[in-house]
């Protein structure tokens, strides 16, 4: 298999979340790395990105560097404040500083458990490309709202929020992350029809207000219950254009082995 016909490097995405200390961090980016060099995992297939909490980012910054590993990183949230009295809060500056590639903003629990809306991951988006690091926004219904059928009008009303005011070069160099959040570690992975069906209506979104070419760049991914098990029939879909993961991202064999779903017959 080659890269999509779309053009678009499949990214994969492990959101470790609240866990893994250093000491733990150290080891799981030393045996992934390991794995995906041993299985021959080939970059120009998909590219892999782990999300360590802040206190591994340095860690893991010296461990990608100092051994050159084919992996990226980021950061899962930061501060829509260039610096100041803000106590706790992490800026963009700060994770440029330490290399980071990506950042997760929006994820469904810090819209949950922050208050976070889509002003505040616009603004956050914002910072983020000021400092020249790529956002990872996640959108995604909650499952009163699908069942009340209103799980598209939700997802295009958050991408529409967290895009406002931004060019198309901006728009074009994020990447979308739908998660259901009725999916998220619940093992309730989405069935493929209904993440296709949501990741094309965020891409006609960017199409109808950033253009075809912009669409056509952006890349949408599904997160919720990835699994190796799961990932090869998500991946088939034309509009999905790689996974976060979560729990299995924790699990150095599942995801190596999520990261080389290409290699899945
Ligand atoms: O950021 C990752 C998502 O919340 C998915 O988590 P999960 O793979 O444990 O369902």
């Amino acid at each position: 298999m080659t890269t999509p016909d779309s053009g678009r490097l499949p990214l994969m995405a492990g959101n470790w979340k609240m866990n893994l200390n250093h000491v733990e961090a150290v080891g799981l980016v030393q045996k992934l790395a390991w794995t995906l060099s041993d299985k021959k995992h080939d970059p120009q297939q998909s590219e892999v990105v782990v999300f360590p909490p802040f206190t591994d980012l340095r860690t893991v910054q010296t461990l990608v560097d100092g051994d050159r590993l084919k992996l990226a990183y980021g950061a899962q949230d930061l501060s829509p404040h260039d610096n100041g009295a803000f106590t706790g809060d992490v800026s963009a500056s700060m994770l440029a500083k330490l290399a980071c590639s990506y950042v997760i903003i929006g994820h469904s629990e810090r819209r949950q458990h922050h208050g976070e809306d889509d002003t505040t991951v616009n603004a956050k988006a914002r910072q983020a490309l000021k400092a020249g690091i790529t956002p990872l926004i996640c959108v995604g219904e909650d499952r009163f709202t699908r069942e009340e059928g209103r799980h598209i009008a939700h997802v295009v009303e958050q991408v529409n929020g967290a895009l406002q005011g931004m060019t198309a070069d901006e728009v074009g160099g994020l990447v979308i992350a739908y998660e259901p959040i009725w999916a998220i570690g619940t093992g309730q992975v989405a069935t493929p029809d209904d993440a296709q069906e949501v990741c094309e209506a965020i891409r006609a979104t960017i199409k109808d207000g950033h253009g075809e070419p912009v669409a056509n760049a952006i890349r949408v991914l599904y997160g919720g219950s990835v699994k190796a098990n799961n990932v090869a029939q998500i991946m088939a879909e034309p509009d999905i254009d790689g996974c976060l993961v979560g729990g299995a991202s924790l699990v150095v064999e599942e995801f190596a082995a999520i990261a080389r779903f290409y290699a899945m017959s």
